[in-house]
């Protein structure tokens, strides 16, 4: 029997024991670093002379990984392999591929630190931070597995006299995950199970940030019974397979989460129909965001400050869901902002594989360097009211950095960053807080403290994201509590770990028959 969905516990990395343990596991992954991470087609590891090398982020020296590089070549035999292993893994009952997904979380489960250490030396996540995306790819799993369960029972349809009627679920075919480097487990996780357990088979193509935990995640399905046509990890130079991926007249769908630049280009790609495609295919792609919590006059002003600090802050900023606008009702606006600045001077920040800091480095020198440039500009937008400071000497390290005064329509208050900054801005009344929150091109997470319940009432309707939350901050959405992913330029509305997601990559069939 399927127990009722129950989402992954936390650690708790306050109790001295858990502190421990991970520590000690920390020491063990670091001795197995450099490990050389294979391609896998068709249940074969292919090793190729051309490596992605993977580093710690906050310490550049420190090589996490090398992932061999796969090439055209090496996606058409994926692709043929998948096409293949679809007639019968398409066939499999809906139970038994769930069952899969079960099995792979009691793996990750039971490997929960070692995975956790990986994300802390290849993403440079912070320990709560790691812990929490492997309980969320977990969740994933479970949660997938589970609606598969259900959606294979179809959906009610009426029969008539001599008329029975059936409306049922069929899998599309071949397709391709491509997720982000910033959730490195679980949206890989979560890409690649969902359609899968929807009976699909899938070439994963991991970040080229994070290619050894994605290796992990493709080793655990494998373990726990995928069997070797319907799964491919094909890391790989996106500029030489990316295209090639999107484009492929095999290419069922394309499960994609990352920038905006990326996914508008792959939903305009795989628009085109290719020579020998007869499908259309589908594209999910999530994508970026510019997140606002606003701040009402009657807020409570310390879970305010708190709210906005933890969701600017936590991973670095990384988080699509971030809160990089911080619009606040000129009432409470310099009390809120004393608050924030004071939070924001406790923070720690260093290498997270030494300890357990509150923030560790930004993803790359890239990343580090267009940070960098919004730090600058904001200079001359607004006034810096604490941070701005950077180090790139060992790992790349940006201090936590607020802006006041901002236009909110200026270019960091509309432009998603990616980094651990965040422009406060003021307004006259509730009327021009939520305008504010409005103002961007995004539409993926914000947040409303507020004690009016007007004022709430309004913002459930006129705030327009996907994700919206009452009295708390914007990030940390739960596999199946809040179903995930915005509208406008933040994306396709997938609604990972919801009751919608799985749909996005099944048919809906009819059958209707005559006795
Ligand atoms: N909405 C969400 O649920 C969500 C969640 C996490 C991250 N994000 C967004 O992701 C972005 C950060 O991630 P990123 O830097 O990895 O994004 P990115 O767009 O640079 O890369 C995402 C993935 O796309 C691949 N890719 C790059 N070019 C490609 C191409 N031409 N064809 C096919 N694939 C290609 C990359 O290799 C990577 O695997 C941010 O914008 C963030 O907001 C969104
Ligand atoms: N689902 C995550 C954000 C994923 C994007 O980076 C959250 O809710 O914070």
């Amino acid at each position: 029997m399927v127990l009722p969905f129950k989402h992954e516990p936390f650690t708790d990395f306050n109790e001295s024991a858990n502190r421990e343990a991970f520590r000690q596991v920390l020491k063990k992954t670091e001795s197995q670093l450099g490990e050389d991470i294979p391609l896998m087609i068709n249940g074969q590891k292919v090793y190729t002379e051309e490596k992605i090398v993977s580093i710690n982020p906050a310490n550049k020296e420190q090589v996490v990984g090398k992932a061999s590089m796969a090439s055209t070549d090496h996606i058409d035999q994926a692709m043929n392999a998948a096409q293949e292993a679809f007639k019968e893994w398409g066939r499999w009952s809906a139970e038994a591929r769930a069952e899969v997904l079960f099995r792979t979380a009691a793996i990750v489960r039971r490997k929960k630190y070692e995975f956790a250490s990986i994300l802390v030396y290849d993403a440079g996540k912070p320990w709560g931070q790691a812990d929490a995306d492997i309980a969320e790819g977990i969740d994933f799993l479970e949660y997938y597995g589970r609606e598969m369960i259900k959606l294979a029972e179809g959906k009610w349809v009426e029969d008539r006299p001599n008329e029975n009627n059936s409306y049922f679920y069929q899998p599309l075919g071949p397709g391709v995950a491509i997720p982000p480097w910033n959730f490195a487990f679980a949206i890989v996780c979560g890409t690649t199970v969902g359609p899968l357990v929807a009976g699909n088979t899938v070439l994963l193509k991991p970040s080229e940030n994070t290619p050894v935990i994605a290796y992990k995640l493709v080793e655990a399905l494998m373990e726990a019974g995928v069997p070797d046509g319907a799964i491919h990890f094909v890391p790989g130079d996106p500029k030489e397979i990316g295209d090639y991926l999107v484009d492929h007249s095999k290419t069922h769908f394309i499960n994609f989460t990352g920038s905006r630049a990326t996914g508008t280009r792959i939903i305009e790609r795989a628009a085109k129909i290719q020579e020998g495609q007869d499908f259309l295919k589908r594209v999910v792609a999530e994508m970026g965001g510019k997140d606002t919590i606003i701040v009402d006059n009657d807020a409570d002003i310390d879970l305010a400050a708190d709210a906005i600090v933890q969701s600017a802050f936590g991973f670095q900023g990384q988080k699509c869901s971030a809160c990089s606008r911080a619009i606040i009702h000129e009432a409470v606006y310099d009390e809120v902002l004393t608050k924030a600045i004071e939070k924001t001077k406790q923070i720690t920040i260093g290498n997270t594989a030494e300890q357990d800091f509150y923030m560790s480095a930004v993803i790359n020198q890239k990343q580090f360097d267009k940070i960098k440039q919004y730090i600058d500009i904001g200079k001359t937008e607004g006034e810096l009211a604490y941070g701005g400071e950077m180090d790139d000497s060992n790992g790349y390290f940006v201090y936590p950095t607020i802006f006041k005064d901002v236009d909110p329509n200026a270019q960091i208050m509309q432009e998603e960053i990616f980094g651990p900054i965040v422009g406060f801005a003021k307004a006259k009344d509730f009327d021009e807080l939520l305008d504010i929150a409005n103002n961007t091109e995004y539409a993926l997470t914000g947040a409303v403290i507020s004690n009016n319940r007007k004022h709430l009432d309004r913002a459930r309707y006129e705030f327009q994201v996907g994700n919206l939350y009452f009295n708390r901050g914007c990030t940390a959405a739960i596999v199946g509590y809040q179903p995930f992913g915005g509208f406008k330029m933040s994306g396709t509305n997938g609604k990972a770990g919801g009751p919608d997601y799985l749909p996005q990559f099944l048919h809906a069939k009819t059958v209707s028959e005559m006795f």
